[in-house]
């Protein structure tokens, strides 16, 4: 099957590499004419833009007589929002209504909705789980539109994905995003449950070896996961005190929009809406201002020593 791929940063690689090991035929552009580059290294044939990659796709099936059906595929892994608009504003006219694009990026919902009502082609969104970590593994897809292009592309699907049981046909259009928002809420609050945990284990009454605590939890216990054993990959590196590694938390959007989702639904969430505010407070430049005034207020009505800032 020929794939046109655009976008390859930290995942798009691995969505066009994956494909080519698969057997696939992959037509690949970036912005970053470097990640273009190391796309061709990999084996994937460079366009120079969007519309260069349209037109490769059209002759290829043409000139090699592989997809009989003419049909173009096009995988974005770009970043979410403008992103996504720019490529799909730039595919716009070149695209018919057997065609299909994929978004393999962490868009909104809603934005997957609008775009699927727009865009001339079938539109799949999908959500990807495993992040680079996950190259050699494959992903877990996440993947909502009609059920036909879902069908289509299957055999991309079972590439890119950790294998046949990686991905899944969630429902119709923003689906598929719908459902990966909601993993990521997932994701912060479990987390903030693993931080929470350690913090209390790293302060508390014993000096422990984190590494050997997320180690021996990795083997048989409960709350083994993951995301624990990336927590025993991080102590190993840095040392069970986390070393120099700092206490601010970037990233966001998926959970705001996960909260977001439970307050309209009036469904709650608070251990997600935590893990969100918990990742806010940590980008306060010089310390959260609540804690601060917290800290001032035991002096006022206690007497209570004021720790000050160096
Ligand atoms: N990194 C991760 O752990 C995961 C990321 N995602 C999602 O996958 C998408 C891509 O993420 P990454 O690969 O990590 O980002 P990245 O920043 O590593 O790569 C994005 C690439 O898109 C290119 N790009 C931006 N605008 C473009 C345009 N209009 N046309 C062509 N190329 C364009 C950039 O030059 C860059 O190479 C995002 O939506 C992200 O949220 C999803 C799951 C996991
Ligand atoms: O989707 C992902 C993992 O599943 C991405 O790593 C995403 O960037 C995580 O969200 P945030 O940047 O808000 O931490």
């Amino acid at each position: 099957m020929q794939l046109g791929v655009i976008g390859l940063g930290r995942m798009g690689q691995i969505v066009a590499g994956r494909s080519l090991e698969a057997g696939h035929d992959v037509v690949a552009f970036d912005l970053d004419e470097e990640a273009v580059a190391t796309a061709a290294d990999a084996g994937a044939e460079p366009a120079e833009s969007v519309v260069d990659l349209v037109e490769r796709l059209e002759s290829e099936g043409e000139r090699e007589g592989e997809d009989e059906d003419g049909r173009k595929r096009i995988w974005l892994m770009v970043p979410a929002g403008p992103a996504v608009d720019a490529a799909l504003d730039d595919l716009e006219s070149h695209l018919e209504e057997d065609d299909v694009v994929v978004d393999g990026g962490n868009s909104f919902f809603k934005d997957s909705i609008r775009r699927a009502e727009s865009c001339p082609a079938a539109y799949l969104d999908c959500g990807t789980s495993g992040g680079p970590a996950s190259a050699a593994a494959g992903f877990s897809l996440m993947i909502g539109g009609p059920e036909w292009a879902y069908e289509d592309l299957t055999p991309v699907f079972d590439a890119v994905a950790t294998g046949p049981d990686g991905h899944a046909h969630m429902g119709p259009e923003g689906s598929g995003h719908y459902v990966k928002m909601v993993h990521n809420g997932v994701e912060y609050a479990l987390m903030q449950a693993y931080g929470e945990g350690f913090e209390l284990l790293h302060e508390g009454r014993y000096d422990l070896d984190l590494e050997s605590v997320a180690g021996v939890w990795n083997n048989g216990a409960v709350i083994r996961s993951w995301l624990l054993e990336l927590c025993e990959e991080a102590f190993r590196e840095e040392g069970s005190d986390l070393g120099d590694v700092a206490d601010r938390v970037e990233g966001g959007s998926t959970g705001t929009w996960t909260v977001q989702e439970g307050l309209e639904q009036e469904v709650p969430v608070p251990l997600i809406y935590t893990a969100l505010s918990e990742r806010f407070g940590s980008r306060a430049d010089d310390g959260r201002f609540s804690r601060r005034l917290a800290n001032r207020l035991r002096y006022g009505f206690g007497r209570h020593e004021v720790p000050r800032r160096e």
